[in-house]
């Protein structure tokens, strides 16, 4: 399998593989070749190609969000670190400088709950998908 600025190649691949491939290359491509569509169906196709790549990274993210609650003195809801929650929203805004900081902190906020209710799930016996 070779990639390329239009897309992959596979030779002589199974079904699966080309299957996965074509998952990776979804995931990956709003990020390392970005569209700028000039229609409204391009418009919603690059959206859902910008969401499968956020929702990628949010199951990444709380995977790790779970790993880094198990190495705690205090994990879960109860071990927050507003001062870490902070600093992860001010090094964000350099990199996301069209949203708003409060709106940042709002997003931010909802994804670490999310991730902080994903461990706690965990700890009650409910394996997550991912696991790291
Ligand atoms: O870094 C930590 O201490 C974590 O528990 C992770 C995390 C996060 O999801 O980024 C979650 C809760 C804390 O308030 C701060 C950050």
């Amino acid at each position: 399998m070779a990639a390329g600025a239009a897309g992959l190649w596979l030779d002589g691949a199974g079904a699966a593989a080309v299957g996965q491939a074509r998952e990776a290359s979804a995931r990956l491509a709003p990020l390392v070749r970005p569209t700028v569509p000039d229609t409204f169906a391009g418009c919603r196709e690059a959206i859902d190609g910008v969401d499968a790549a956020v929702a990628t990274l949010l199951e990444h993210r709380v995977a790790l969000a779970g790993r880094v609650q198990r190495l705690k003195p205090v994990g879960g809801h109860a071990g927050r670190d507003p001062r870490r929650e902070a600093a992860i929203v001010a090094a964000m805004a350099a990199r996301a400088p069209s949203v708003p900081v409060d709106g940042l902190a709002r997003i931010m906020g909802a994804v670490i709950e999310a991730g902080l209710d994903a461990a706690e799930r965990d700890e009650a016996d409910e394996t997550p998908v991912w696991r790291l």
